[in-house]
């Protein structure tokens, strides 16, 4: 599903507006998809509805006076003067016949649900004063609270939080989802999301042309490797995984088992001389293979068969690893730099980025988590606050000519051309050791299989978080490609892919 900024949003309702569909017959069906999740939250029981003086007022005025007519005892607050309403939030607010209660905090008394509707996309600001006192005074009463469009104090396109934010325990946003459903935190403070039809017709994404989605199957189902009946394990491709030395070699075992589950015909791990007797002690269907420094690197790539490389996991930091970096660049091979291969660059992020320029190669994929990213972003690190995860991401996709995946509960995988997804499947257990080369071999497992790399991150990440679900709470690393078959099923079945 596309997901859109509230700037994209407010577009959808121009263009809806355009087509005939007036605002305020937005609004009426926002407001009963608000009253529909509200009735669901609090069957009996006052319903609380707090309301600020835009729009998302108007939601919650329409939402009121539904609840009201359908049995509900409902009381509305209104922060702000009644006068300052305008245009369809005016008109919703006529609607009201009950009166229209002033903001006084010491009575929200203890209803069964209350209706944040204080601010939504027109959220421009940090939130002060009585605002802000309103926020804290909703969340210390303890009713559940169910939001419109989005938390109170959350911006929708950054999902970061304005000074104070509602924490939700149901969100009804309307159309599409905002980015700040799925980044964090705003994805914490949303609680579930609901998605309403309020009558916005899709045709307007033709003219939208969002370029956000979220990572799920439908996103990227059309790339997905179904083996043929008539192929063989050649026809899937061979992954390679760089082997660190002696004392770290797990993970690129970690990573190479993740590239078998995930497809790849073959998988080679390649290593050092003095790694060779642990590498080939401890793998079977994986192949390992002696290879040393970027020469014998080159010479295992003249053999094109070899198409898709790890590198980075355990891969040791320094000029080695820079070399190994180049001598894959140089061959065109599609590229998983993941873990030491990005840390090797810290200090000259400018020498990788231009030596993927050189190689004109379109398949290569930066995995950083976010210590990583600063190190080769540094000026959209998450140190400079006002910038979302998702724009940092695709600024560092255009700068380096890389796909670039930042990890992390809200993973944002974005392509150079400015595509880019957000996941929001991966449980939290699925931060542990050696979890990260996992993901580096699945990746490199699909771009065996000669998914173009964006689809092959994306998927990746996908596939992750889902193994990450299936393992359950207590995963260790090595659990993640033992499950991948199960997740692998449940594609299968989903797509209708049947033998
Ligand atoms: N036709 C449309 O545009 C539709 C809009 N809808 C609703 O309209 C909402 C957007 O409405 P608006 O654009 O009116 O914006 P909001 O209702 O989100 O908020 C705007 C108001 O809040 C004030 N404000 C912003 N930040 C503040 C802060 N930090 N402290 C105090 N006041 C602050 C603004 O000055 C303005 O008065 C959506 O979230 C959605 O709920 C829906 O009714 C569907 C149709
Ligand atoms: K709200």
């Amino acid at each position: 599903m596309e997901i859109l900024t509230t700037g994209e949003m407010e577009q959808a309702d121009r263009l809806s507006i355009a087509g005939g569909v007036s605002g305020f017959a937005l609004m009426l069906r926002a407001g009963q998809a608000v009253a529909n999740a509200a009735a669901d939250l609090a069957e009996k029981g006052p319903i609380l509805v707090v309301v600020g003086c835009g729009n998302n007022g108007g939601d919650g005025f329409v939402a009121a006076t539904e609840l009201a007519a359908r049995g509900h005892e409902v009381s509305v607050i209104l922060l702000g003067e009644r006068d300052s309403l305008k245009g369809d939030a005016a008109l919703a607010a006529k609607g009201w016949k009950a009166p229209v209660l002033p903001c006084d905090l010491s009575a929200l008394g203890s209803p069964a649900l209350i209706i944040d509707a204080l601010f939504g996309a027109g959220l421009n600001r940090p939130v002060k004063g009585d605002a802000l006192a309103t926020i804290e005074a909703i969340m210390a009463n303890g009713a559940p609270v169910l939001s419109i469009d989005l938390p109170s104090g959350i911006n929708g396109t950054t999902g970061a939080v304005m000074g104070a934010a509602i924490r939700a325990t149901e969100t009804v946003t309307f159309f599409r989802k905002k980015p700040a459903h799925l980044l964090l935190p705003g994805r914490i403070h949303c609680g579930r999301v609901r998605v309403a039809d309020i009558g916005i017709a899709d045709a307007v994404l033709d003219e939208i042309r969002p370029v956000t989605f979220e990572n799920t199957p439908d996103y990227w189902n059309g790339a997905f490797p179904a083996p043929h009946i008539d192929g063989h394990k050649y026809k899937r491709g061979h992954a390679v995984v760089v082997s660190g030395h002696l004392t770290s070699t797990g993970a690129a075992r970690l990573s190479a088992r993740g590239a078998l589950r995930a497809g790849a015909g073959l998988v080679t791990v390649l290593s050092p001389d003095d790694a060779l007797g642990a590498n080939a002690a401890a793998l079977t269907a994986v192949m390992v293979r002696r290879m040393n420094g970027a020469a014998g690197f080159a010479e295992v790539l003249a053999d094109r068969r070899l198409n898709a490389c790890v590198i980075g996991p355990g891969a040791g930091i320094g000029e080695e690893t820079r070399a190994l970096v180049s001598t894959a660049l140089a061959a065109g091979r599609a590229l998983v730099l993941d873990a030491d291969a990005l840390t090797s660059f810290a200090d000259t992020p400018d020498r990788l980025f231009e030596t993927v320029r050189q190689s004109g190669g379109s398949d290569i994929i930066l995995t950083p988590h976010e210590g990583e990213f600063h190190r080769l972003f540094s000026e959209m690190s998450n140190k400079h606050p006002f910038r979302s995860k998702l724009e940092r991401v695709r600024d560092a996709a255009r700068r380096s000519g890389c796909v670039v995946l930042l990890k992390g509960a809200d993973t944002v995988v974005a392509s150079p051309d400015g595509r880019a997804t957000i996941a929001a499947n991966a449980p939290p257990w699925l931060a542990t050791a050696g979890s990260g080369d996992v993901l580096s071999g699945i990746i490199g497992g699909l771009l065996a299989q000669s998914v173009p790399a964006f689809e092959a991150a994306c998927m990746g990440v996908w596939m992750h978080g889902e193994t990450g679900r299936e393992a359950g709470p207590g995963l260790i690393a090595e659990d993640l490609p033992e499950v991948l078959p199960a997740v692998l099923r449940r594609l299968y079945d989903r797509f209708g892919i049947d033998y």
